[in-house]
């Protein structure tokens, strides 16, 4: 979506098209993004639980619990 938002920008800025036509020429792009995020967010579901070490554990920042903390 937020390159979208840019590309609705760019035509905007540097094709001369009016905000509105930008953002209808822009469309065209959503369902194939929405598609390719969903993928995305499988593929990396996948991955994590595959290798559930991959990424640093979270770490509670708050301070309501300060035991929470593991670390
Ligand atoms: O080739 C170009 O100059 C234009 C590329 C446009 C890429 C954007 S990124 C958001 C939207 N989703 C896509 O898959 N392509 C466009």
């Amino acid at each position: 979506m937020v390159l979208n938002a840019l590309g609705i920008f760019g035509l905007v800025v540097r094709a001369d098209l009016s905000p509105a036509a930008a953002v209808s020429a822009a469309l065209v792009f959503v369902p194939g993004d929405v598609i390719k995020a969903v993928l995305c967010a499988l593929v990396a579901r996948g991955v994590h639980a595959a290798s559930p070490g991959l990424l640093p554990e979270r770490r509670w920042q708050g301070r309501r619990d300060p035991s929470y903390v593991s670390v």
